[in-house]
């Protein structure tokens, strides 16, 4: 396929951090093609955060492993800074609903991990790690191992494993799924506070939670049932930084409840229901 140019500012750089053409998704199973992402286009500006919601099997994890390189493309365009998007690499950082932390090694030397598959001096990474540590309030467990913590703090030690290699569009499946509801949005008001301590770059986030998706993001693109195609995209009013006292607000509500009204749509389509 012929190499993609994605749009330039007025700089001369990307203005865009990720961008979907026309982007098609499908596996096939049991030898029959299913269609997963039908016609995906949207925009994502450098430093921007993007939740995408939509109901279960929509694709949301399909979209995000396509644009850390993990899965192919069917048809339509990728570009990450204007570049059709290649294998994984040390721009984009990934994070799961599960940690990641490999049990053997203590809680510092998880958080240092990308530094050296990156190759950085051990212990200017070490250096790093520590300070990332601290920024997500681990400080004194640096020589914990992964199984003496809880799942909160082990959340936090793999955002801070994201973090520290400082990518330039981090990845994010679900990472509070597991957590119980309190831990959950105390983890929210983490993120963000990480996130614009280090200047942490451009997100997609996939989320399941609309409130997570309206206190985190910037914009939400709304899916709709499979194959997931382009609903809505909504602009979160909220100034930043956020408090979580935002969601106690009316106008919270209000766009929690149009988005749900979206998505239960969508749900009722799929299983052949009318709404109402
Ligand atoms: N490697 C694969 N091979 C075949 N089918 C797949 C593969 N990966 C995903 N699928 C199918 O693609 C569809 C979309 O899956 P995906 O995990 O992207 O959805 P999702 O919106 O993230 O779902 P959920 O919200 O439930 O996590 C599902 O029907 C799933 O079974």
């Amino acid at each position: 396929m012929a190499a993609v140019q994605g749009a330039v500012n007025q700089a001369g750089g990307p203005a865009l951090k990720l961008e979907a053409r026309g982007l098609h998704k499908h596996f096939i199973k049991r030898g029959q093609p299913l269609e997963v992402l039908r016609d995906i286009n949207f925009g994502i500006a450098p430093g921007e955060f993007v939740a995408v919601v939509g109901a279960s099997g929509c694709g949301k994890t399909t979209l995000l492993r396509m644009a850390d390189g993990l899965e192919s493309i069917s048809a339509g365009s990728l570009l990450i800074d204007g570049q059709e998007r290649t294998d994984p690499g040390p721009d984009r950082g990934f994070v799961f609903q599960q940690d990641t932390l490999m049990p053997w090694r203590t809680v510092l030397k998880n958080i240092a991990l990308g530094l050296e598959l990156q190759g950085k001096p051990k212990r200017a990474g070490l250096e790093q790690a520590r300070r990332f540590l601290e920024v997500v309030g681990l400080a004194g467990f640096e020589q914990h191992y992964p199984h003496e913590l809880s799942g909160g703090m082990r959340q936090r030690a793999n955002l801070a494993r994201a973090f520290c290699i400082e990518p330039e569009l981090l990845l994010m499946d679900e990472p509070f799924a597991a957590l119980d509801a309190q831990t959950r949005e105390i983890m929210q008001s983490e993120l963000l506070r990480i996130w614009e301590r280090t200047a942490g770059g451009t997100v997609l986030f996939i989320t399941h939670q609309i409130d997570e998706a309206i206190f985190l993001a910037d914009r939400i693109i709304v899916l709709t049932a499979r194959p997931g195609r382009m609903k809505d995209i909504i602009d979160v009013p909220f100034a930043r930084p956020r408090d979580l006292e935002v969601k106690r607000t009316a106008e919270f509500g209000a766009l929690y409840d149009h988005i749900w009204k979206m998505i239960e749509e969508e749900v009722r389509v799929s299983m052949g229901m009318r709404s109402g």
